[in-house]
């Protein structure tokens, strides 16, 4: 038995016709009806799910090296595997940094070793993410972990001479810079979206004008360099007006948006449960409302999930001591089905296009947002759009528990994730 080698019956692709899809040694070789099984394949029958071109996040923390404790290179790629991806870009907020060829390269091999997805390291902008010096860009992306985008996320590359610099350096090999858009002379001390309930709970605020007023300026930087800008996490509605603005004057600014600011407000601060605690934070319901349009209408290209694993220790304290971030990669397809899908905002074509086949261009990540075709890398998940479940942080892949989703129950699940043709989830279950 050849185990890149698989049919697929009666999928439904990208959410259109009814097909088979044959895989010969980890390569579609035949997308139909009635296909007969390459030599030595499985069968594995797909009737009633969607076959769509395995997910591609653009925004995952892996803690490794550093914090193991929290988050491996491997647990983080089996909660990927699980979440329907097949590729992750990996952020260089590790101790230490991804700042040199040496660390980005270490990160690669460790994804490379443990096979379950395709970890593509991002590398810092400046040494340390200090915003200080700027960090060895040219030799990040001519090692072997051949990085394009370089982010500081975690923080905000805040100086504009610096922002600048880096825009026009990245241009000599098609790069791109990923900002962490946040002016931190406006949220010294924040804890939460500065609003109403930031009042009544008397938390430090962080108010929507941090995160605009560095979009803003970094689009016009970009448009002024002529090089590749995108926003990380965007969560107002305000950026969404900024970004349809500079995208109006055709410059070349992409963005994402999380899971968890499609869902959830700022008034689960009022829980003082750590586990809400995120940067940018939950905002309101209004801003909820403008990303999901702004996602549909394609002015926010992609969904990325900001998976930000966090230990206990880092997690379970009071909220002003809590770090940020939250669990993401094996939720994200669910709260998109149930945020945008449901209701009608995108269909599954839609969904391939925000999580698989723009981030995948964006990162440069050949063989990756490829619709099954003759030809084209075996990567895929096949989802139940009829199923549902419930999340269980205890049975999540993470060796992390922060997710704000705990009891709540979500459509659509991952029955299957092929990276190469080799079944890396089968029956919702990780194969390694
Ligand atoms: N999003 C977060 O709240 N935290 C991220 C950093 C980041 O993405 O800004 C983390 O590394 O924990
Ligand atoms: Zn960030």
């Amino acid at each position: 038995m050849n185990v890149n080698s698989w049919l697929i019956q009666n999928a439904s692709i990208v959410g259109r016709e009814t097909a088979d899809i044959a895989i010969e040694n980890g390569v579609v070789t035949e997308v139909g009806t009635g296909l007969t099984a390459p030599e030595g394949a499985r069968v594995l029958d797909a009737t009633g799910l969607i076959a769509l071109p395995g997910l591609v996040d653009l925004h995952t923390h892996l803690r490794e090296p550093g914090r193991e404790d929290a988050e491996t290179v491997e647990s983080g790629s089996r909660a990927a595997a699980l979440g329907g991806y097949t590729a992750v870009c990996a952020m260089a907020n590790t101790s230490p940094v991804a700042d040199t060829a040496g660390v980005v390269e270490q990160v690669w091999r460790l994804g490379r070793d443990a096979g379950l997805v395709d970890v593509q390291p991002i590398g810092a902008v400046t040494v340390g993410l200090k915003g200080e010096h700027m960090a060895e860009l040219g030799a990040m992306a001519d090692s072997a972990a051949n990085v394009r985008i370089f982010s500081d996320d975690g923080f905000c590359v805040a100086d504009p001479k610096m922002m600048r610099r880096a825009l026009e350096y990245v241009k000599a090999f098609d790069g791109v810079i990923a900002q962490h858009a946040e002016e931190p002379a406006l949220t010294a001390g924040a804890q939460m979206h500065e609003g109403e309930f930031s009042s009544q709970l008397g938390l430090a605020g962080w108010p929507a004008v941090a995160e605009e007023a560095i979009i803003a300026r970094d689009c016009l930087l970009t448009g002024h360099v002529g090089s590749r800008l995108h926003v990380c996490h965007v969560s107002t509605a305000g950026s969404v007006e900024i970004l349809r603005w500079a995208k109006s004057k055709g410059w070349r600014v992409t963005a994402e948006v999380c899971p968890h600011h499609l869902l959830l407000t700022d008034e689960r601060a009022t829980t003082y449960d750590p586990v809400n605690k995120v940067n940018p934070p939950l905002r309101t319901d209004t801003d909820i409302e403008a990303l999901r349009a702004g996602l549909a209408e394609g002015v926010i290209d992609v969904v990325a999930t900001d998976h930000a694993p966090h230990s206990s220790e880092d997690k379970d304290c009071e909220w002003a001591a809590a770090r940020p971030g939250m669990l993401g990669l094996q939720t994200a397809l669910s709260i998109v089905v149930k945020t945008m899908v449901e209701p009608g905002l995108l269909d599954w074509d839609g969904v391939a296009e925000r999580m698989s086949r723009r981030p995948a261009r964006i990162a440069g990540l050949d063989g990756h947002g490829l619709d099954p075709a003759p030809g084209v890398p075996a990567n895929l998940t096949l989802i139940d759009p009829a199923a549902s479940w419930t999340v269980v942080p205890n049975e999540l892949a993470s060796l992390s528990r922060n997710t704000p989703y705990a009891q709540m129950t979500f459509p659509a699940t991952v029955r299957a994730t092929f990276l190469r043709g080799e079944a890396t989830v089968l029956e919702g279950k990780a194969q390694k």
